[in-house]
């Protein structure tokens, strides 16, 4: 059970405008932008549900999963996973939840994949029959047979990302966060990684957040859809109520979104 309320995060930047003149001015005086990354999120997601994050660049996407990893600390607002407050118990939070990013990896980058996944069997404390059982199964629903001996800087992105949800899942975690898992990947393996996710959710009754810029992902993946901009939540409801904000007929899953998008001005 994962129980969001009222986060709010602000990042402060530093901010000056090109030339030499205003280098010079900011060595005496740094002027500072804050940004509402989160502004009174709340939300809560029960065991086994499968919801989709979704909202325009930069709405707080990222920022609400690093907050339920434990990666990121809020300014203040409660969260709560299965018992525990992911930033203050990290160590047991993150034997719980797998995580991906799509835009950075957790694999070692030098090593072949199979290390990788040795060291985090270690850092998970895997015992070792259930680490080669899990791992096996991974292989062949991955396809991953070919790529286990090889670096990681030497895979494409798309078998990358077939590698990183294999890590995220080795100590089979109850909760995955998953952030953008099908950015770059060609066809074929956007349909294997959907697949795979909902077949893990429907075996494993796995609670999955996932955010994507890709609504098709949306379509395969998403009962419940929140929808983030500016960072505040605007609507949290079913693929299908998301659906009923047609702004015209026979309008696309992309369509809407973006009249959505227009309507609250985000
Ligand atoms: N470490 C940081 N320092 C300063 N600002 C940040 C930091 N991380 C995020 N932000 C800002 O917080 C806001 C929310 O960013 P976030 O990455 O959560 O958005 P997002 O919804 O994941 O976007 P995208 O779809 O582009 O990945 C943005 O304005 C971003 O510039």
């Amino acid at each position: 059970m994962i129980q969001v309320e009222h986060i709010n995060k602000i990042f402060k930047v530093a901010r000056r405008s090109a030339g030499f003149l205003e280098a010079m001015k900011a060595l005496f005086h740094k002027e500072q932008e804050v940004i509402h990354a989160l502004s009174d999120i709340s939300f809560s997601i029960g065991d086994g549900e499968m919801v989709g994050y979704i909202g325009p660049n930069g709405a707080g996407k990222s920022s609400t999963i690093k907050i339920l990893s434990g990666i990121l600390t809020p300014d203040d607002g409660t969260c709560i996973i299965d018992g525990r407050v992911p930033w203050r118990e990290r160590k047991e939070h993150v034997k719980n939840i797998g995580v991906v990013f799509g835009q950075r990896t957790q694999l070692w980058w030098d090593v072949p994949i199979i290390d990788s996944y040795e060291l985090l069997r270690d850092i998970y404390d895997i015992p070792k029959t259930y680490y080669h059982e899990t791992l096996s199964e991974l292989t062949e629903l991955l396809s991953l047979e070919e790529l286990l001996r090889t670096p990681a800087r030497q895979l494409s992105l798309g078998q990358r990302m077939r590698c990183e949800i294999a890590a995220s899942l080795l100590h089979n975690p109850k909760i995955l966060f998953l952030d953008e898992p099908t950015i770059g990947l060609d066809a074929v393996s956007k349909l294997a990684v959907r697949d795979f996710i909902r077949r893990q959710n429907q075996r494993h009754n796995t609670t999955v957040l996932l955010t994507t810029h890709d609504m098709q992902d949306m379509e395969a993946l998403a009962d419940r859809v929140l929808l983030i901009g500016k960072g505040r939540l605007l609507l949290d409801g079913t693929l299908d109520e998301l659906k009923s904000h047609r702004p015209k007929k026979d309008a696309a899953l992309d369509e809407i979104i973006a009249a959505l998008y227009r309507d609250f001005e985000i």
